[in-house]
């Protein structure tokens, strides 16, 4: 028995599936700054077979299908697993707010989990069980809460009647009750939203467009056939789901469209991200598997006690950030400065010749996604940078038309044939590059110096400043610390060129 009910909940639900391999047997639950971890038993043979989960233990498409109706399969797998968790929840965790059960359910008795970290208070009695609660045991282990995720930010930073109005909540909506509408709180998410950068911005604005989606389509598909299945779905509810399913769950091929392809999978869940990493949880014919890095593969090995790591993806802080709430800071590789508007400004000054260059970008896919970085050496713009400001610098004979000979010498650098446009449209580019790192430079000093500014006023507001919200403070400074050593690594580097 481990000291987290939840974890051996989970462990003995699991043990009801044939096939299984205890994970207790390699690896061990452990808390840590990242929430929670697992980590090796003892020294871990290089390949070997630490944690498998059968096929059926899975929470994806596959297994949900057969919990609905028809009517449900048009949902992608993000709404579907997001809606199946809004319905769990509430059923386990708010019992006494759910309308009288459909008729002509079989029901028996599901087991009730104890109270841990991660479900904070004692569960209520649960209701009688339905064939929708056969995940529960695992749902039960999942996360209750979001702090450090921006999407939990922008909407603390909302009162009741805003999120209604945003997100047309119907006034039955059953979660609203546990929502609390702190004005105080209100203010300084506001503010921690406001201090983001640029990147996290535009990116946090992203996962809240994706999740607003998903949600429109699932209350709609609700409204039509939400009484064909037990259960209430309420907004805060699905919010949770959608959190869940979008932090937890990992590439899983179930031969349908590219984006159903992923799955919930328990115990493996619990795995922290490392950047660079290349071990990965590995699909086998009837289960979901991680295994201890083989020799080759350039991970270290796993030593008692170490704990076991994967790489979510080559992603930048703010993109970790918005997507799973925490930053890595500067040992993370994959941390860029981004640059468009600087870029975007020079185009726009150009005037029609601008708008003519920014149109053959676009045409070429060289628009956007314009960003400074410090790995690998030497620190450079990226070759999207140094393609858009060639074209910006070269001299057109005429705007009438651009014809393929005009942009020849353009056409030739992107095409591999020569390394640069010419020496003096590269001299141009250089100082263009020179300029833009200042800017960066300058903003993000100003960043940085806002974050202090905010910070020192929290502390001194007669409340001061809990560990949480320093906590989401110090990650949102940390981008904008990433942002000025990157454009400061670019520039020294381009100051002698
Ligand atoms: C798939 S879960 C991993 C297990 C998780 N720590 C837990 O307590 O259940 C992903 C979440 O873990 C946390 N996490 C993962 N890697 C992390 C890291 N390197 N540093 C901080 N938090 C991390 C983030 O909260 C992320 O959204």
């Amino acid at each position: 028995m481990s000291e987290d009910p939840v974890w051996d909940a989970l462990l003995a639900w699991l043990k009801t599936f044939p096939n299984h391999v205890d994970p207790e047997k390699s690896v061990r639950l452990v808390h840590n700054e990242a929430g929670r971890g697992l980590v090796a038993r003892g020294d871990l043979p290089p390949g070997s077979l630490l944690i498998s989960i059968p096929n059926a233990a899975l929470l994806n498409l596959r297994t949900l299908k057969p919990l609905y109706p028809p009517s449900f399969a048009s949902l992608n797998a993000i709404q579907w697993l997001s809606l199946h968790l809004a319905l769990q929840f509430r059923r386990h965790l708010h019992p006494n707010n759910l309308r009288p059960p459909l008729p002509n359910r079989t029901s028996s008795t599901s087991a009730s989990l104890p109270s841990s970290k991660f479900t904070s208070t004692p569960l209520p009695r649960p209701p009688p069980a339905i064939p929708q609660d056969k995940y529960w045991p695992f749902i039960a282990s999942l996360p209750r809460s979001f702090p450090t995720v921006p999407l939990t930010w922008s909407n603390h930073s909302r009162s009741l009647a805003t999120l209604r109005a945003d997100f047309s909540l119907s006034d039955e909506d059953v979660s609203v009750d546990d929502w609390q509408d702190d004005g105080k709180k209100r203010k300084r998410y506001t503010e921690l939203v406001e201090l983001m950068d640029g990147a996290t911005r535009r990116r946090a604005r992203d996962v809240e467009k994706r999740f607003r989606e998903d949600w429109d389509v699932v209350r709609r598909l609700w409204a039509d056939h939400g009484t064909e299945v037990e259960g209430e779905l309420g907004f805060f509810d699905f919010l949770l789901g959608w959190l869940n399913v979008n932090t937890r769950c990992i590439y899983f091929d179930l031969d349908g469209r590219k984006e159903n392809n992923l799955t919930l999978c328990p115990v493996i869940d619990m795995i922290n991200h490392v950047p660079g990493r290349t071990t990965k949880p590995s699909p086998r014919i009837a289960s979901m598997t991680f295994s201890a890095p083989t020799t080759s593969s350039g991970d270290p090995p796993l030593r008692d006690g170490e704990e076991l790591a994967f790489s979510y993806g080559a992603h930048e802080d703010a993109m970790l950030l918005t997507e799973y709430g925490f930053v890595i800071g500067a040992e993370n590789d994959y941390n860029v400065a981004e640059v468009d508007k600087y870029v975007e400004g020079l185009f726009e000054a150009q005037g029609r010749e601008g708008e003519l260059k920014v149109g053959v970008l676009r045409d070429e896919g060289y628009w956007g996604d314009m960003t400074l970085s410090e790995k690998p050496d030497p620190p450079s713009p990226s070759w999207r940078v140094l393609v858009a400001l060639r074209l910006f610098h070269l001299r057109l004979p005429t705007l009438a038309v651009l014809s393929a000979d005009s942009l020849a010498a353009w056409y030739n650098n992107i095409n591999g044939v020569t390394e640069t446009v010419s020496s003096a449209n590269e001299a141009k580019v250089r100082a263009s590059v020179r300029a833009i790192c200042d800017a960066a430079v300058r903003e993000a000093e100003e960043g940085v110096k806002r974050c202090e500014e905010v910070l020192r006023r929290w502390k001194r507001e007669g409340t001061g400043v809990d560990k949480e919200m320093e906590g989401n403070w110090r990650m949102v400074k940390t981008v904008w610390d990433e942002d000025l050593r990157i454009a400061r690594a670019v520039k020294n580097e381009y100051e002698g060129k």
